[in-house]
């Protein structure tokens, strides 16, 4: 399995990641590295992403999310519980860690975040 150093990762409003939204087979994709996903909720339909075998095998995944539009979203995420987990959620490195950069207004909603 490739080890990525450091992935680099978007949030959609809706938790997706890569392009694995939230309810897709995609997300229990166990062998492939890479798949193809032909319907997607997002345009553009036809779409190429990294599955979370290699997502996870990664030494570092970033994400970095800004504005008041991902506050609710990014609340969920970091501090929703581990029941029925969103995508962005379940970017887990096993041997690796995960970095949030969020503006102030994507931090809005978390109830306990440290300001830096
Ligand atoms: O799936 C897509 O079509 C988007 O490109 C998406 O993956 C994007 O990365 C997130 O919506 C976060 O984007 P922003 O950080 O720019 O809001």
């Amino acid at each position: 399995m490739p080890r990525f150093d450091v992935l680099v990762l978007g949030m959609g409003p809706d938790g997706h990641t890569c392009s694995l939204f939230p309810g897709h087979p995609l997300l229990q994709e166990k062998q492939q590295i890479v798949a193809p996903i032909s319907d997607s909720p997002k345009p553009p339909p036809a779409r190429v992403t990294l599955t979370f075998p290699v997502i996870n095998n990664a030494a570092c995944a970033v994400f970095a999310s800004c504005g008041a539009g991902k506050a609710d979203i990014v609340q969920r995420v970091l501090e929703g519980g581990d029941n029925d987990p969103l995508p962005a959620a379940m970017v887990r490195p096993t041997n690796g860690q995960v970095v949030w950069f969020l503006d102030s207004a994507a931090a809005s909603k978390l109830k306990n975040a440290q300001k830096l």
